[in-house]
């Protein structure tokens, strides 16, 4: 775990969706950026005159891949100082100062039983990074079920890079789940992300389950996986806030 602060570059800035952008961070201090997939950075804006109120958490959304540059994806929060800020004032060439990689919130070693990543809204980013990595470098690993939870289609991030890699990668199942879509378009799942894991584990086999997003969803998952009979230890959280 790295304490010290960096001053990263933000080398490009796209909006994935009509709220949420994908930053590029590069560390010149660092000639390669290293990272555990599903770890996060902490940046310090300059937001408050009190140290702890200017930082703000964002999981690393690449995966590591030798380059002193990783990416962020991040959801503005209306009112939300740190987002505001980030979206209103920080440009391509901006400077942010920023700490990490940090967390424990990464890929169990080894992997034996099913793998449930799930995740709402940019809760999706920690995983993004795992799949990518176990797919780059071929590692074995058991079904993954990205269970993936956002209110319309236009809210889906990620989609067709996710897509590609289900097709690309045996035993990964990408299930992004709509909440509130009713264009009649949509033919994927609908509702929320907890019917998806009930359903898929009616059998009750061996799971580890990999929670992401903010309190509400977290909080119920706990509570519904638990209440199916799997051990706590086989919960692993991220909690937005
Ligand atoms: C380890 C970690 C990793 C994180 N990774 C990401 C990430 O990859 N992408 C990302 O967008 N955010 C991420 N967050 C959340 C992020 O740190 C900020 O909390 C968020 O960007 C809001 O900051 P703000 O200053 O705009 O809002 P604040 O003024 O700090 O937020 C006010 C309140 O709103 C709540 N809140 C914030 N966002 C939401 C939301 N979307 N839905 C419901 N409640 C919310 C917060 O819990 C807080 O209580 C992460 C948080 C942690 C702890």
């Amino acid at each position: 775990m790295s304490e010290q602060w960096y001053t990263g570059v933000v080398t490009k800035i796209v909006n994935e969706t009509h709220n949420t952008r994908r930053y590029w961070i590069r560390v010149p201090e660092k000639a390669a950026f290293e990272f555990k997939p599903g770890q996060f950075v902490t940046l310090d804006l300059p937001i408050h005159e009190k140290k702890n109120k200017r930082w703000r958490s964002y999981s690393i959304a690449s995966h590591p891949n030798g380059s002193p540059e990783i990416e962020l994806v991040i959801v503005l929060l209306e009112g939300g100082a740190g987002t505001t800020y980030l979206f209103n004032e920080v440009r391509e060439g901006s400077e942010l100062l920023l700490q990490g990689p940090l967390g424990k919130f990464t890929l169990p070693e080894p992997m034996e039983k099913d793998l449930f990543l799930i995740c709402t809204g940019t809760g999706i980013a920690p995983f993004r990074s795992m799949v990518h990595h176990l797919h780059l470098h071929q590692l074995p690993h058991p079904n993954i079920y990205l269970i993936f939870g956002v209110r319309y289609e236009k809210d889906i991030l990620y989609k067709e890079e996710m897509r590609q890699l289900e097709a690309e990668m045996p035993g990964f199942h990408y299930l992004p789940t709509l909440s509130r879509e009713d264009s009649g378009l949509w033919t994927g799942r609908k509702g929320y992300v907890h019917s998806v894991y009930e359903e898929l584990l009616a059998d009750r086999r061996p799971a580890n389950f990999f929670l992401c997003g903010w309190k509400a969803m977290i909080d119920e998952a706990k509570q519904k996986i638990t209440a199916m009979g799997y051990d706590r230890h086989d919960i692993h959280l991220e909690l937005y806030g």
